[in-house]
């Protein structure tokens, strides 16, 4: 299977304005930030894509431990990653590294990725499924140590539209705050809105998580019960 990608590129774009115009640049702050393209690829060739991981990818549910407990990961994963890499390690599951030669299509999604972002570069990818809305992610950072203090982490999404959240970690002065006794509602109030984002991640979209944001906050997918059909999202990673 071949596909081909007209996918944007800030370096050699004939008309950045108009590609770019719905390129958001969030500044989270002390040097995270993120950067959304909602149109990062086209319909078709992201229906296309969509179709062929639903189909080729050989997806497993691994059983990984949260907490203390083993439990049955609530999405379906694959793992690729360039040859000769350290093994990857989360919830103290190890996937098998699948080689970028056994999926053409995701090196030509990598090229198109790299192209989008210069400067950038991957050499890993995760790919998640979740077949529906009781399909999710719970909070956390992708800190593994093998990516680094700031690791670049660029996610493509497809199919179903699912929201992805962002929260600020509590800080060392917020959570010795917590042994007063102040009523949890009232410090509630004052976190302020810029310590949480929500995107909607749309078929065929980008979103890019940069800088400190592995080290100073959290993200997930939560659970939506209207959301019925299928999502994959692929997160391209650098693994030192
Ligand atoms: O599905 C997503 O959008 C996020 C997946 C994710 O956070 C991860 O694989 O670490
Ligand atoms: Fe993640």
């Amino acid at each position: 299977m071949s596909l081909r990608f007209k996918a944007i590129s800030e370096a050699t774009s004939p008309n950045p304005d108009e590609k770019n115009s719905k390129r958001q640049r969030i500044d989270l702050g002390n040097g995270s930030e993120v950067v959304y393209i909602p149109r990062f690829l086209t319909l078709d060739e992201s229906w296309k894509l969509f179709d062929y991981l639903n189909k080729e990818i050989p997806w497993t549910r691994p059983t990984i431990r949260v907490f203390g407990r083993s439990c049955v990961q609530p999405r379906d994963t694959c793992y690729v990653a360039s040859e000769g890499l350290p093994d990857l390690v989360y919830s103290g599951y190890q996937p098998h590294a699948y080689s970028w030669d056994d999926f053409p299509p995701l090196k030509d999604m990598l090229e198109a990725v790299h192209k989008a972002l210069p400067g950038s570069r991957f050499n890993s990818l995760l790919l998640n499924r979740y077949k529906g809305g009781n399909d999710n992610v719970g909070w956390h950072a992708d800190d593994e140590k093998l990516y680094g203090s700031t690791p670049e982490i660029a996610s493509v999404s497809f199919g179903c539209e699912r929201e992805f959240l962002l929260k600020k970690k509590p800080s060392k002065s917020s959570q010795e705050r917590k042994v007063d006794d102040e009523p949890a509602r009232k410090r509630l109030k004052k976190s302020s809105n810029s310590d949480q984002h929500s995107f909607t991640l749309k078929h065929g979209s980008l979103l890019v998580m940069r800088g400190y944001t592995q080290r100073d906050w959290i993200h997930s997918v939560p659970k939506r019960q209207k959301a019925e059909a299928t999502r994959v999202n692929l997160t391209f990673r650098l693994v030192l």
